[in-house]
């Protein structure tokens, strides 16, 4: 039987704790097939985000177009979108899909684990009129709630960090938004897929925890550990 497609539409992290190596690793470990559509190449580690090269639209669009075109997409995962006319663009092209649309899942990628600001006011403004209407859950942080002005919609999903003591973070808010897709794409209703992605990071974030790579926030583990004889 082939597997539920979900295609995650973010910036890349040099690190590989957050962005797109998140999201497909996330994917990965729970049966889902993903796809991606890069929307910018980010220089960062675990101490920093050192320099943003945002994908032009036109390109963010042609790679979405070729995995639209061509898969069974069941769910989409929206992180970092670097551009205001990528927000706006991607909205319009996501509104206008026929048949049964993916279901939309939108993590408002504004500020990074480690301080950064990784999108714009115009960001912001066209996260407001655009993507937030059509999405089925958005997943911001405290802070991005507070820069989205604190929107009141049925589908914004605040998450808040949790109890388990780690400074292995980085990564957390894709890796759990990619989680909630990969559940959506599997068949589960919002409210039960929420639940398993919050278990799903928890248990992440407990595999991680005595990890010490890296000199800043360092990564949470996206996949499973395999015993020494699986990977032999
Ligand atoms: N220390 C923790 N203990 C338990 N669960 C946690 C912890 N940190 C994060 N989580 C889980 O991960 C989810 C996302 O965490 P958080 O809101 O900190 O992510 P973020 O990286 O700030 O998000 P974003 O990608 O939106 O910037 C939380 O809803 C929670 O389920
Ligand atoms: C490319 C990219 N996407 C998303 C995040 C946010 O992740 P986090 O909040 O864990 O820093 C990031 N730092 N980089």
């Amino acid at each position: 039987m082939n597997p539920p497609v979900v295609v995650t539409i973010a910036g890349t992290d040099s690190g590989g704790a957050a962005g797109i190596a998140a999201d497909l690793t996330t994917f990965a470990a729970l049966g889902v097939h993903g796809a991606c559509v890069v929307t910018a190449v980010t220089a960062q580690d675990t101490t920093g985000v050192r320099a943003v090269h945002p994908v032009p639209t036109q390109m963010v669009l042609a790679q979405l177009d070729a995995v639209l075109d061509d898969l069974p997409v069941a769910a989409i995962k929206t992180g970092m979108l670097a551009s205001p006319e990528t927000v706006v663009c991607l909205s319009t092209r996501l509104r206008g899909l026929s048949g049964t649309r993916p279901r939309l899942v939108v993590d408002p990628v504004l500020v990074a684990t480690s301080g950064a600001v990784l999108g714009s006011a115009e960001v912001v403004a066209a996260y407001r009129e655009h993507l937030l209407p059509i999405a089925d859950v958005v997943t911001p942080n405290e802070d991005e709630f507070d820069a989205l002005g604190r929107p009141d919609l049925a589908n914004v999903l605040v998450t808040r960090g949790g109890d388990i003591p780690t400074t292995n973070d980085h990564g957390t808010g894709c890796t759990h938004s990619s989680a909630l897709a990969a559940y959506l794409a599997h068949g589960l209703d919002r409210a039960t897929a929420a639940a398993r992605a919050d278990a799903f990071v928890a248990r992440q974030l407990h595999l991680s925890k005595d990890w010490t790579l890296g000199r800043g926030r360092g990564p949470v583990a996206h996949l499973h550990p395999l015993t020494p004889g699986e990977i032999a």
